[in-house]
């Protein structure tokens, strides 16, 4: 076991460019923090993972970062102790709602084991890179070749308010026939055969038509619609009934366990959740009452890849279904979601990823999608290899920034084209 002790752990914060796509809570701003964790071992292997860079991430991060010297990447059981051992200011975050991941409630523990998911991967990158295994075989071992992820649609403008951040060629896609040509246009570039519209951004009626318009284009193709818990419980119940033929599931289409089982109740379309159902203690309350269909692992939000592995267990002992959720991310984290989803038998459906609309990364070859699916790396550790300039870039940014971008806030970037907006109150329709 020799090399293997953390010698040193370097946190990078950095800003990437992100395009204005629209949720209930207002649009993106024009660059989304990242956080970039590198461990590094007495032998020379240096591991990297990724998570939220916004500051209640990196006030933990920062502690956590300097306790793990001494300790050994392959010691990922002790990561989650120490982790424990970091205090968060609990009356800063406790019961407040996360409006930066759309994750429903925030906490002391969700926050943690964000982070602790970032070392978690950056561990088991260095271990592998030194023991010439990949991440998967130290997961157990891949059980497919290549994972495959779900168009991420979202309404977006052409431009971000005021002209501000990165242009790209993308277009708006504000009425069913954008979200159409959006579509086409992944399942040219990335061979995409699923389709995730991110919705509570119009009224119901409306996102229900551009479903109708994306069933019509890709006849059998499965589709999500996502509107992050901002409807009623009957608008739910009605959305449902409307898409119930075309519907491969109903992602928290209202906000809360109670709610989502009372739709449940009243539909034979699955619900999938990414956000009444993120950490262990709040499985059993929604499985028990039949609230979800289908959880959306992260492993960002499951504390890494062996907890998201083990939240598959659960899942498949109660016969609840498993996909998986991302945010906006770089391709170290896909890289890390692409290993984990490959190990587990019960991931039943396409994966989501924001990596298409990331133009920039910080690695020096861009992970690709083909046929809507990425390949599993043979190579030790994640095989990705960082780029060190594209990171000090990226990271000059958020130096530079006045820390208006350094905390996601969708409500403050909407506030740049409609001074009046605030954060809507759920249920909005
Ligand atoms: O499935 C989800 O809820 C998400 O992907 C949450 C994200 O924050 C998404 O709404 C976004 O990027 O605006
Ligand atoms: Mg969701």
């Amino acid at each position: 076991m020799t090399g293997l002790t953390v010698t040193d752990v370097r946190l990078t914060p950095v800003l990437v460019s992100d395009p204005p796509l629209l949720n209930t809570q207002g649009v993106h701003q024009p660059y989304a923090p990242r956080l970039i964790v590198e461990v590094v071992t007495e032998g020379g292997a240096a591991g990297f993972g990724e998570t939220y860079g916004d500051t209640q991430y990196l006030d933990i991060a920062r502690p956590l970062a300097e306790a793990l010297p001494g300790r050994r990447v392959s010691d990922l059981n002790g990561l989650f102790t120490l982790a424990g051992t970091v205090e968060v200011d609990s009356a800063r975050v406790e019961d407040s709602v996360d409006v930066g991941g759309l994750r429903g409630v925030q906490s002391a523990d969700k926050l943690r084991l964000s982070v602790v998911s970032a070392f978690e991967v950056a561990c088991l990158d260095a271990l592998g890179k030194a023991r010439d295994l990949p991440v998967h075989a130290l997961l157990g071992g891949k059980l497919r070749d290549s994972v495959e992820y779900s168009a991420y649609l979202f309404y977006r403008w052409a431009r971000h308010p005021g002209g501000r951040g990165e242009a790209d060629d993308w277009g708006a896609a504000t009425d069913p026939a954008g979200v159409v040509a959006q579509a086409r246009r992944f399942a040219r570039d990335h061979g995409f055969r699923s389709f995730k519209l991110k919705g509570g951004v119009y009224e119901p009626d409306e996102e229900i038509a551009a479903v109708r318009a994306l069933a019509e284009a890709f006849p059998g193709a499965p589709l999500r619609l996502d509107p992050n818990g901002a409807w009623s419980v009957p608008t739910s119940l009605r959305v449902a009934a409307e898409l119930r033929d075309v519907l491969e599931y109903l992602e928290d289409p209202t906000s809360g366990t109670p709610g989502m089982a009372e739709v449940a109740a009243g539909t034979d379309v699955p619900l999938a959740t990414n956000m009444c159902v993120t950490t262990f203690p709040e499985i059993p309350p929604a499985f028990t009452s039949g609230a979800v269909q289908v959880v959306l692992s992260d492993h960002h939000y499951w504390g890494g890849p062996t907890r998201t592995r083990e939240l598959a267990a659960v899942c498949r002992t109660f016969g609840v279904g498993l996909s998986m959720h991302s945010n906006t991310h770089l391709g170290i984290s896909l890289a890390a979601m692409t290993h984990v989803a490959s190990t587990v038998p019960n991931l039943d459906y396409a994966c989501d990823s924001h990596y298409p609309w990331q133009s920039e990364d910080v690695l020096t070859r861009r992970l690709t999608f083909r046929d809507g699916r990425v390949d599993v790396s043979d190579a030790p550790g994640l095989g990705v290899e960082v780029d060190r300039e594209r990171l000090a870039v990226l990271h000059r940014r958020w130096l530079d920034d006045d820390g208006t971008l350094r905390d996601r806030d969708d409500a403050a970037a909407m506030r740049e084209a409609d001074p009046e907006w605030v954060t809507p109150a759920v249920p909005r329709w």
